[in-house]
This record gives structure tokens, C-alpha cells and sequence, in this order.
């Protein structure tokens, strides 16, 4: 069993806790884990890297226990279910995955389902949460362990089976309530996967979300919190003490219903997922889980060390057993190959319990090494013993130097082979050219007693035919003519006088037949001896007629093998050929490969530049957008100004069109008043005038009064003054009142007058002259606001040029990125294609070089088999040689005996 420690932290961070790398520090005190997400995690960030390696190796027959523990409110039922979209939780994003792959499992043709089961566990008592009223589930033993008697599985076809399901189950949950509905049921709660071929379970993965963490049942706040009954203290604190225990090794799984229920989970790998809140008053709790799950990390790491250095242990004794090892016998290998394969099945079965990923590759790498060797101990010769110097560099813990000198030596060993195999070949054609020449010479001598066998056997036919003739032409006699009768008749003379010789030969011969019947007896004791020992010979030539049956087949044998080493020398030639041709072909892919790598480096580079140049334009983009933001911003303020500045001018425009009117009819005015002003300077004159006339008219009344006065003062001064003089001097006198009065008024009407036009004709002058600079003023500011549009209007058209050239800019740079993006996803895929090209030829290479392996091997034995013929071969000649002379003996006594 393996064990893999994470941690999250959930919102809000107080800053209790300090998480740095793979390690929370709080208050002097640190905690190590596999790898601590802090508040901002994501639950995918969560999934990624605790879950989704466990659910690829599900499909290889593994199977893994997930432990959600941690204070309450800490974040387990979030990080497990989670909310909607992003938010969705672990056993969502597991059913997705899973199901993803069952999906194309099944497009090839596998009949591979998704079965869930969900269960809770409270007060050890294991209900199903899938079937209404199922409760107090037992245990049973089932093939592959142990398994919850009666849990309902289901099929889940698609992730929204799945969520119906989930949600199902949680309704069934929230039935188990405590008397005041307000209080959490403090219960386990399980999910489990299980990826099936149909019948046969490939891998299954478990979610346990505990009931809170290890010392809830002793947390006060939390008894207090949740109104925990002694019976639910004992029965979470049993649980957790079973659960530390098995995950401590120590077999305690029929403890609690928890341990025993996932026991074929957590027996292949456990993955601990603490949930921390750093909320002030949970800090106690915090603390407690963060040494509980310290506890289990040292142990599991303390059992991890023990177990490698056990595992190193028993590597290094083989790799010294091999060293020494010059023969293999069959137990030895198979002993040592089964430690490597239990070592192999055990860092497989269990990635990350020998120790890290690397660690891992390591040993299986040298345990790959090691069975090498062992395998080529067992196939190749031994290896030559090697000096002191050579075992001590050999006992390096480099293997690779070990692999590298054995293959070295190897190849030398394998040359020198062929060395020996090509000298062996050569003699073996020197031999063969003998043993083809002696059989070329049997051959002929064969072929010369057959010839003279075939000249006596014609011979002796024409003396056949010769005395068949004879009797042909003695019995065809009488219709022959006289001539050839004559002819026949001397020949018949002449072959009888033959016969008489042959006859008077005949004699001669019996009589020396005679004597040599004489010789005969005396030899025919000799004969018999002779035939005893003929018979003997008879007794060998039988025995030489089976030699020469045997060397016959050996013969044939051999040219079987001739044939065959004819064949096998051919198709090595053209194996030898294709070899090479395919190493040509090899090197040149290779070199192609080269080229293709230097050029996909290059690409690599190229791409790099590429996507520096792309992020640098991405940049100038973003900062040209940005650029184009502001100087539309602005643009739009302009145009807001100029819209202002246009609204300006034309209630400037309007202004001074009413200002114009205005002024037209103050010219009008102007006019008008002038007119008047003439009008009144006109009637000032004449009412001047009419003064002056007055005022002479005055004069000449005054002086006439003042006559009068005079007269009247005279008259008036006596005593004897008649009361009308009296009265009309009074009247007089109130008359000339009046005219002072009168007169007065008159100038002050007249003053006034003048005043009032002087001033009017001020005001009408100042107005004028005001209308007159205000339009002055209206006009200049006219011109500037006018010149002001045209330059907010200039400016406005270059900023929609330059707007203009931007965007078009920004499509194109947005353009090149999309190309560049293509350029580099085909040459990913180039790559990628080539360097399974090359992966292709170089198994092919490999296979080849087994094959020829396998073939020098073959051939090899070939040889030596045929060589042990031809030595059978050889013993066979020289015997049937040694029986032929034997043989011409017999003849020779035969011909000597018939003689
Ligand atoms: N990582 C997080 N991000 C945002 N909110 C979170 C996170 N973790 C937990 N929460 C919120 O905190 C609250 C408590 O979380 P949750 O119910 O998951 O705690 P719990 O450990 O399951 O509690 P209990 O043991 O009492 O059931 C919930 O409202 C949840 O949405």
C-alpha cells in the first residue's frame, strides 16, 4: 500500500498558516505533504493532482482509496462535490474522465460500463444510499476480497445518470436526521467507481468523505456543535483509530465497518486529502489533524525507506550473483528472475511506494538491466573471467558501465565467431572440393567399368546377331542366288575354318583347361580357403553396400546441406545485402532523421523566435490596442469636443446671426436716431430760434416793461398813483414772476433737452461702437472656433486613418498569429510523424538484428552438424575405400579362381 498526503486551504486566509512549496508552517511548527494548495486553488487544480493520475492507472487493474478529512467547515463536502461549472467537485470530474474513456472503449468495440455504488457509514452501521431503506449491511467474501453484502451498483451511461444518482443518494442521506434537524449527521460518506469489461472488474477508486477528522469525537466545540452522543463519539473515534492502524500496516481491518468496507481500496493506494479552514477558533482542530496526518506521512516514509533499502539490498545480491555468475544453471536464473520480476510487479503495482516517480524508473530500469544479463548469460557463452581491476570497476553501481563493457566484449566475442565461422566455412569448401573431386574420380571409374560392362554386353549381342543371321541365311537359302550363296558359303568356310580354329583353340584351351583343372584341384583347397574368406568378404561387402548405402545418404545429406548451405549462403548474401541496403536505408532515415531533428530544432528555435516574436507582437498588439483604446477615448473626446465646439459654433453662428440682425437694427436704430437726432437738432434750432425770437420778443417785452416800468415808476412813485397802475404794476410784477418762472423753465427744459439728446446720442454712439466691437470680437472668435473645427476636424481624420491602418495592422498581426499557430501545430504533427517513423525503422532495425542473431545462432549449429557429417562422411569413405580394395581383392581372386 501506498500513501500520498495533500492539503488544501480554504477561503478566507487569515494568515495563521504560511504554505510554502510542500510545506505549512504555523507557529513554529511545520507539515510536510505531497503538494498544498492554498485558498486561490482551483478544483481543478485539486483534481489534477490528486485524482486524475490515480484514474489513468485505473484501467491497468489498479484500484485507490481517496480520504476527504479535516475539521468541520473546512471544505470536504465542497472539494468533493463542489458547485456547478468550475466548481464541480472531485467525484464529477472522476465520473467525467472514466466515462470519457469508456466512451472510446466502447467505439472499439469493447463491452467496458461504469458501475457506481454509494454507501454511508454511521455508528459502523453501512447503508446504501442508492436504495431506500437499505440498511445494516454485512460483509462478504467474494473473489476479489472483501465486499458489502447486497450494495447496489449501477450503470452509469452519461454524466447526467451520474448527477441523478448523486443527487439521489443525497436525498436518501439527508432521511437520516437528528432530532433537531439544525445538527449534522456526522456519518462516512463512500462513492465508489468500479470500470468493468462486461463481467470482470478492471480497476475500481473510492471517495471517502470521513466524518470530520481524527479527533472530532474529542473536540468539545465540535461535540458541543453537533450534540455528538457517546455512542456517535465512540464510534468515529474507532473508526479513525482503525483507519490510522491499516494505514500504518498493522492488519486491523474487522476494527470498524470503514476499514473492512474499503479494505481492497486502501490495500493498493491511499491518497489523503486534509481540508483546512484558518478560522481563529478551529485552530486547536487544525493543529490536531496537521499532526495526525504528519504521523502517518513519517511512518508510511520510515516503512517506504525500510523497503527500498530491502529492495536495494536483494538487487545488489543479484547484480554481484551475475557478476560472478560464469554458467547459469536452469534453478540459479530461475530463482533470480523471479526476484527481479517481484521486484518489477511490486514498484508497478505500487508507483510511488519505493520512493518518487524517478526512483521508481530507476530501479525498474535496473532491474530491466539485470534480466538482460541474466538472459544473456543464459543464451551467449560465458564470459571470460576478468581481472581484479575489471571486477572492481565492474562493481560500480552504474550498471550501464557493466551493460556497455558486456556489450563491448560481445561484440568482440561475436566477431571473432564470425572470424572462426568464415575460416570454418573455408575449410569446409576446401573439404567439400575434395570430398567432389574423390567422388568425380568414383564416378569416373564407375563409368569406365560400366563402359567396358556395356562393350562385353555388345559384343557378346553382335555374336548373338551374327549366329542369328547365320541361321536367318541357312534357313532363307534356297531363294538366294548362286552368288551369294557362293559369298555365304565362303563365309561360312571362312567362319567354320574360324570355328576349326576356334575349335583347335578349344582344345588347346581344354587342355590347358586340363591343366588348370589340375591346378584347380591343387588350388581348389586354396579356393575353398579362399571362399571362406570370399565369404567373409561377401560378409564385408554387404557390410560395404550398407556403408555405401550410408555414405550414399550421407552423400545425399551432405548435399542436402550443400544445397542448403548453398541456399542459406544465397539468402544470406541477400539478407547480408538487404541488411545493408537497410542500414544504408537506416542511416539515411537516420541521417534524415538527423536533419529532420536539426530541422525541427531549427523549426523548435524557429517556433520559439516565433512565438517570442508572436508574444512581442501580442504585446505591441496589446499595447497598439491599448494605444488605439486611448486614442479612441480620445478620439471620442474630441469628437464629444468637437461636437461641443460645433454646438459652440453654431450657437455662435447663431448668436452672431442674431447679433447681426441685432446690429442691423441697431444700424436701423442708429439711423432712426439719427434722424431723430437730425429731427431734434433740427427742432433744437428752430426751438433755438423760436428762443431767440422769444428771447428778443422777451428782450423787446423786457424793455418795453422796463419803459413801462420806468413809466409806471414814475407814475407809481407819487402818492397820487391810481390804484389800477397800482394793480397793473402788481400785475406787472406777477406777470414779469411768471416770465422768470417761464424763462427759467424754459432753460432748464432747454438744458434738459440737450442734455437728455446729448446723453441719447451718447448712448446710441456707445452702443454703436459697442455693437461694433462685439462684432469685431464675435468675428475674431468666429475665425478662431472656425480655424479650431478645422484642426479637430484634421485631427479627427488622422486618428481615423491611423485607427484605420491599426486595425488593419491588428488583423494581420492577428492573421500571422493564427498562421504561425497552424505553421507550428502542422510541424508538431511533422515531428511527431517522423519520430514515429523513426521509432518504425528502429524497431525494424532491432527486429532485424534479433533475426540475424537468431540466424549466425542457426547457422552456427548448421555448421557444426555439418561438419560432424562430413567427419561421418569422411570415416564412412575411407572404410568404403578400405572395403573397395578388399573388394578388387575378391575380384581379382575371382578372376584368378575362374582363370
Ligand atoms: N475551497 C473553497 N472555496 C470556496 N468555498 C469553500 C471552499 N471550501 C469550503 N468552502 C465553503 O465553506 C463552507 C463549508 O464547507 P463544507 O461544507 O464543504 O465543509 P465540511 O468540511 O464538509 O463541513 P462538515 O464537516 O461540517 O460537513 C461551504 O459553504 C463551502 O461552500
Amino acid at each position: 500500500m501506498s500513501l500520498q498526503v495533500f492539503c488544501r486551504m480554504r477561503p478566507p486566509s487569515s494568515g495563521t498558516f504560511s504554505l510554502r512549496n510542500n510545506t505549512i508552517t504555523t507557529k513554529g511548527n511545520s507539515f510536510e505533504f505531497n503538494s498544498v494548495f492554498n485558498e486561490n486553488s482551483s478544483q481543478k487544480e485539486i483534481f489534477d493532482y490528486t485524482t486524475d493520475p490515480i484514474i489513468n492507472n485505473l484501467f491497468t487493474n489498479q484500484s485507490a482509496c481517496i480520504l476527504l478529512f479535516g475539521p468541520s467547515e473546512s471544505g470536504k463536502t465542497y472539494t468533493l462535490r463542489g458547485g456547478e461549472g468550475k466548481n464541480k467537485g472531485l467525484i464529477y470530474r472522476t465520473a467525467e474522465k472514466i466515462l470519457n474513456i469508456v466512451d472510446i472503449q466502447k467505439n472499439n468495440g469493447k463491452a467496458w460500463e461504469l458501475r457506481v455504488s454509494v454507501f454511508q457509514i454511521y455508528q459502523d452501521i453501512i447503508s446504501d444510499l442508492m436504495v431506500f431503506g437499505s440498511r445494516g449491511l454485512g460483509m462478504v467474501e467474494k473473489e476479489q476480497g472483501v465486499a458489502v453484502d447486497g450494495l447496489s451498483e449501477h450503470v452509469i451511461g452519461s454524466i447526467t445518470d451520474f448527477r441523478t444518482h448523486i443527487h439521489h443518494a443525497f436525498q436518501i442521506r439527508k432521511t437520516l436526521v437528528k432530532p433537531d434537524p439544525k445538527l449534522k449527521v456526522k456519518s462516512h460518506f463512500v462513492v465508489t467507481f468500479g470500470v468493468f469489461d462486461g463481467i470482470r472488474l478492471i480497476g475500481n477508486v473510492g471517495f471517502v468523505e470521513l466524518a470530520g477528522s481524527e479527533n472530532a469525537s474529542n473536540d468539545q466545540s465540535v461535540i458541543k456543535a453537533n450534540c455528538l452522543s457517546s455512542d456517535e463519539k465512540k464510534s468515529i473515534a474507532r473508526s479513525f483509530n482503525a483507519l490510522s492502524a491499516v494505514i500504518n500496516h498493522q492488519p486491523l481491518w474487522k476494527e470498524s465497518s470503514l476499514t473492512l468496507s474499503l479494505k481492497n481500496l486502501i490495500e493498493s493506494k491511499v491518497v489523503l486529502i486534509l481540508t483546512l479552514s484558518s478560522i481563529p477558533s478551529l485552530f486547536k482542530h487544525t493543529l490536531a489533524s496537521l499532526k495526525f496526518t504528519q504521523r502517518l506521512r513519517d511512518n508510511q516514509s520510515s516503512r517506504t525507506q525500510k523497503v527500498q533499502l530491502s529492495l536495494k539490498e536483494e538487487l545488489q545480491m543479484i547484480r554481484s550473483d551475475l557478476k560472478e555468475a560464469k554458467f547459469v544453471t536452469g534453478d540459479w536464473a530461475e530463482t533470480r528472475e523471479n526476484a527481479i520480476e517481484r521486484i518489477e510487479e511490486l514498484i508497478k503495482n505500487n508507483p510511488g511506494f519505493v520512493g518518487s516517480p524517478a526512483e521508481c524508473d530507476e530501479f525498474l530500469m535496473e532491474c530491466q538491466i539485470l534480466r538482460k544479463q541474466l538472459q544473456m548469460l543464459k543464451t551467449k557463452p560465458p564470459l571470460p573471467i576478468r581481472s581484479e581491476s575489471a571486477r572492481r570497476r565492474s562493481a560500480s553501481p552504474v550498471c550501464e558501465d557493466i551493460g556497455t563493457e558486456r556489450d563491448i566484449f560481445l561484440n568482440q566475442k561475436m566477431l571473432s565467431l564470425q572470424t572462426m565461422n568464415d575460416s570454418q566455412i573455408r575449410k569446409i569448401e576446401e573439404m567439400t572440393g575434395q570430398i567432389a573431386s574423390r567422388d568425380q574420380e568414383i564416378i569416373l571409374l564407375h563409368n569406365k567399368i560400366n563402359d567396358l560392362e556395356r562393350t562385353v554386353y555388345e559384343k557378346d549381342r553382335t555374336v548373338q546377331k551374327l549366329e542369328n543371321k547365320i541361321v536367318e541365311t541357312t534357313s532363307n537359302l534356297v531363294p538366294v542366288e548362286k552368288e551369294i550363296i557362293h559369298e555365304l558359303k565362303q563365309k561360312l568356310k571362312n567362319k567354320t575354318s574360324a570355328l576349326s580354329d576356334m575349335e583347335k583353340q578349344l582344345i588347346s584351351r581344354n587342355n590347358s583347361y586340363n591343366e588348370i583343372k589340375f591346378k584347380y584341384d591343387v588350388e581348389s583347397s586354396a579356393k575353398k580357403k579362399i571362399e571362406d574368406e570370399y565369404s567373409q568378404m561377401r560378409k564385408k561387402n554387404i557390410d560395404l553396400s550398407d556403408l555405401e548405402k550410408q555414405l550414399l545418404t550421407a552423400n545425399n545429406n551432405l548435399s542436402e546441406l550443400r544445397f542448403k548451405y548453398d541456399v542459406e549462403v544465397s539468402s544470406r548474401k541477400k539478407y547480408e545485402e538487404e541488411c545493408s541496403q537497410l542500414r544504408k536505408k537506416v542511416e539515411e532515415l537516420s541521417q534524415k532523421a538527423m536533419a529532420l531533428e536539426s530541422k525541427n530544432m531549427i523549426i523548435a528555435q524557429k517556433l520559439e523566435t516565433n512565438d517570442e516574436e508572436l508574444n512581442s507582437a501580442k504585446q505591441e498588439i496589446d499595447s497598439r490596442k491599448f494605444k488605439a483604446h486611448q486614442l479612441s477615448a480620445s478620439i471620442k473626446e474630441m469628437e464629444g469636443t468637437i461636437n461641443l465646439s460645433a454646438e459652440e459654433v453654431r450657437r455662435m453662428k447663431y448668436e452672431m446671426s442674431q447679433l447681426r440682425s441685432e446690429n442691423q437694427m441697431f444700424r436701423i436704430e442708429k439711423d432712426n436716431l439719427f434722424q431723430e437726432n437730425c429731427e431734434l437738432r433740427d427742432e433744437n434750432n428752430m426751438v433755438k430760434d423760436e428762443l431767440k425770437s422769444l428771447s428778443a420778443q422777451l428782450e423787446d417785452t423786457n424793455q418795453y416793461i422796463r419803459e413801462k416800468e420806468s413809466a409806471l415808476q414814475g407814475l407809481s412813485s407819487g402818492d397820487n398813483c391810481p390804484p389800477i397802475v397800482k394793480k397793473k404794476n402788481k400785475k406787472i410784477k406777477l406777470l414779469k414772476e411768471n416770465i422768470n418762472v417761464l424763462q427759467q423753465q424754459l432753460k432748464d427744459c432747454q438744458t434738459l433737452a440737450e442734455e437728455e439728446i446729448k446723453r441719447a446720442l451718447e448712448e446710441r454712439d456707445q452702443a454703436l461702437n459697442e455693437i461694433e466691437e462685439c462684432k469685431g470680437t464675435q468675428i475674431h472668435e468666429l475665425s478662431i472656433v472656425e480655424s479650431q473645427v478645422e484642426i479637430i476636424e484634421e485631427q479627427l481624420m488622422k486618428l481615423k486613418d491611423q485607427n484605420a491602418k491599426l486595425t488593419t495592422r491588428e488583423n494581420e498581426l492577428s492573421r500571422e498569429l493564427r498562421n504561425a499557430e497552424n505553421g507550428k501545430e502542422k510541424y508538431k504533427d511533422m515531428v511527431l510523424e517522423l519520430k514515429e517513423e523513426i521509432k518504425v525503422l528502429q524497431d525494424q532495425l532491432a527486429e532485424m538484428d534479433e533475426f540475424a542473431k537468431e540466424y549466425i545462432d542457426t547457422h552456427r549449429k548448421d555448421i557444426k552438424d555439418m561438419k560432424i557429417t562430413e567427419e561421418k562422411a569422411l570415416v564412412l569413405k575411407s572404410r568404403i575405400r578400405a572395403m573397395h580394395d578388399v573388394k578388387n581383392m575378391i575380384q581379382a581372386h575371382r578372376v584368378q579362381l575362374n582363370n
